[in-house]
């Protein structure tokens, strides 16, 4: 087991304000966290940085045994998979989805005259099978709903077998059975060995994959808990970082919340 994350009294100021405040953290290879916390508490500003795209104003942070501010980002950005909504806004809207998930191979986000492989080609197509877009492989990324985006993005993500796959937010905006299925696929990808380190951030407890091991709990930039999921995502913990009584249920591995009457 090795660290592919270690953040060490990681901050972040903004003007008069600490986005992130004394963060330390650390993720090993085989982990699954789940990053949840209210609106505004930091996760995307923590994803940013553990996806070595944003560079701490305090603290140290050592992403795949890179310490960044001595590493070459772009080498970095290939072994690091990021779903973001911040990136999908950089996707070109008449690429294809298929174009869209193989570009990452190369680290770009649209396809100019540079050759693929085939193996390239043959992971693309896995990939689109796996997260159920293999029937959109020709169509323009710009007319899919936001689940089939959010699915081409997971998929893109995962696309240049990264050491560690970052997803913000990836069920946000799906309906019922969208969220179920991406679900699904995430669960097989949690349970396979093979499988990256996972950092996934939500709003909400029934979008956190069966076979998520750990969870990190953030509120006004500051961690809250930190820990094997089983006891840090408890009714307390929640509460503390909601701000309100949240009474928790868990039902064969699948978590749901609601404020405690
Ligand atoms: N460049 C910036 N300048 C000033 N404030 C910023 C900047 N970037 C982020 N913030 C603020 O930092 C806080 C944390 O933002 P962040 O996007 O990390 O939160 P979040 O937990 O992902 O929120 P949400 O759940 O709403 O997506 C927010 O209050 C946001 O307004």
């Amino acid at each position: 087991m090795s660290e592919v994350l270690a953040f060490e009294g990681v901050s972040v100021r903004r003007g008069d304000k600490d986005i992130l405040s004394d963060v330390t953290w650390t993720v090993a290879d085989e982990d699954r966290w789940v990053v949840l916390g209210p609106n505004g508490a930091g996760k995307t500003t923590l994803m940013s940085i553990a996806a070595g795209r944003l560079h701490p104003t305090g603290g140290t942070v050592d992403v795949l045994g890179e310490r960044l501010g001595r590493t070459d980002l772009r080498e970095l950005h290939v072994r690091v998979g990021l779903s973001s909504v911040a990136l999908a806004d950089h996707i070109p809207a008449r690429e294809t989805v298929k174009n869209v998930v193989m570009t990452a191979s190369q680290g770009t986000m649209g396809r100019w005259n540079e050759d693929y492989e085939s193996l390239d080609e043959d992971r693309a197509d896995a990939l689109l099978w796996a997260f159920g877009m293999a029937g959109f492989a020709d169509r323009e990324f710009g007319t899919l709903s936001e689940g089939e985006r959010k699915r081409t993005q997971v998929a893109r993500a995962l696309m240049a077998d990264p050491e560690l796959l970052l997803l913000d937010e990836p069920a946000a905006g799906l309906d019922l059975g969208g969220r179920e299925e991406l679900l699904l696929a995430l669960t097989e990808l949690a349970g396979d060995r093979r499988s990256p380190a996972i950092v996934m951030v939500t709003h909400h407890v029934e979008e956190i994959p069966v076979g998520f091991t750990h969870a990190l709990l953030l509120r006004d930039g500051g961690v809250v808990a930190a820990g094997p999921i089983d006891r840090t995502l408890t009714a307390q913990a929640l509460s503390d970082t909601f701000g309100m009584p949240i009474a928790l249920a868990v039902d064969g591995g699948r978590y749901s919340a609601r404020r405690a009457s």
